[in-house]
């Protein structure tokens, strides 16, 4: 048998499996790639929100690291949760030093509003992690935070594209999924430029959307499509996965990963 494609999520523990890690891990399986993780926090979180995190110690996350890519090798890395400026900082110049492309999505509060990254570590961020992506995928509240550009309509995504490139990610996906009428998200490199458009689904259970557009992408680009090519193909598994999201606890509940399947 050949070996799938291999895909690294270096991210959170999702405890109720529908964003973070898991959602990651699942994300790559229905993509067809091999998923491997860094876990670099646990959170006890369910479909009301997090009632708590633990990060892990930066060795811990540079062995794991070291573990996987030095052995099994990977196509390209997803960056998610990193809780601390440490984490940041170490995680930024691992993707550095690694020849793969990256796409870093710069979790910042969970969709319960629960902070999942300090708020000493955004300097880090900007300078270290933003540098070394190949794809950087905020959403506006990150972008707000990170440049403290507002955007309310979707007029405003090619000033928050402008206002994230200038960090130095090879490529932006501006996520806009918070604002009001169709999903919309602007992919650019400063040069090129690409409107993604679904439908908004009217389904509250979408708890982990970002994780999983951001490692459809990894996958997509693992398996040799360009970004173009790889966020238009996470843009419709994700798209999919919100329409199919379900009740699951007494909150938001998850986007099924498993839509392609059922
Ligand atoms: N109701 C919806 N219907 C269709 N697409 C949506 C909906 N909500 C978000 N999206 C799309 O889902 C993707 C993820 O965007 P979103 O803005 O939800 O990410 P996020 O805020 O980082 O997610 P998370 O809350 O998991 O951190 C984007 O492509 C966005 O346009
Ligand atoms: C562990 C983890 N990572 C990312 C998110 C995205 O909001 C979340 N809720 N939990």
């Amino acid at each position: 048998m050949t070996a799938p494609p291999r895909v690294l999520t270096v991210a959170g523990s999702d405890s109720g499996g529908g964003a973070g890690i898991q959602a990651d891990l699942k994300t790559m399986l229905a993509l067809g790639t091999h998923g491997m993780s860094v876990v670099t926090a646990v959170t006890a979180q369910n479909s009301v929100g997090v009632q708590g995190f633990w990060e892990l110690p930066v060795e811990a996350v540079r062995a794991q690291y070291r573990s996987v890519v030095d052995d099994i090798g990977v196509q390209a890395v997803k960056t998610g949760m990193l809780a601390s400026a440490a984490l940041v900082e170490t995680v930024a110049e691992l993707i550095a030093g690694t020849d793969a492309p990256s796409v870093v999505d710069p979790v910042g509060v969970s969709k319960h509003g629960d902070s999942l990254l300090a708020a000493s570590a955004l300097d880090s961020v900007r300078s270290k992690l933003l540098p070394a992506a190949t794809v950087a995928t905020p959403n506006l509240d990150e972008v707000a935070q990170l440049t403290g550009v507002e955007v309310t309509s979707e007029d405003g995504l090619r000033r928050a594209a402008d206002a994230v490139l200038a960090y130095g990610p090879q490529w932006v996906l501006i996520k806009g999924g918070h604002l009001r009428g169709d999903a919309v998200d602007l992919l650019t490199d400063g040069s090129e430029e690409h409107v993604l458009r679904a439908p908004r689904h009217d389904n509250r259970h979408t708890h982990g959307t970002g994780c999983t557009l951001a490692s459809a992408i990894a996958s997509q680009l693992a398996k040799g499509q360009s970004v173009p090519e790889a966020v238009m193909a996470a843009k419709e598994y994700v798209t999919g996965a919100i329409a199919e999201g379900f009740a699951l606890g007494g909150g938001i509940g998850p986007v099924d990963h498993g839509w392609r399947f059922r």
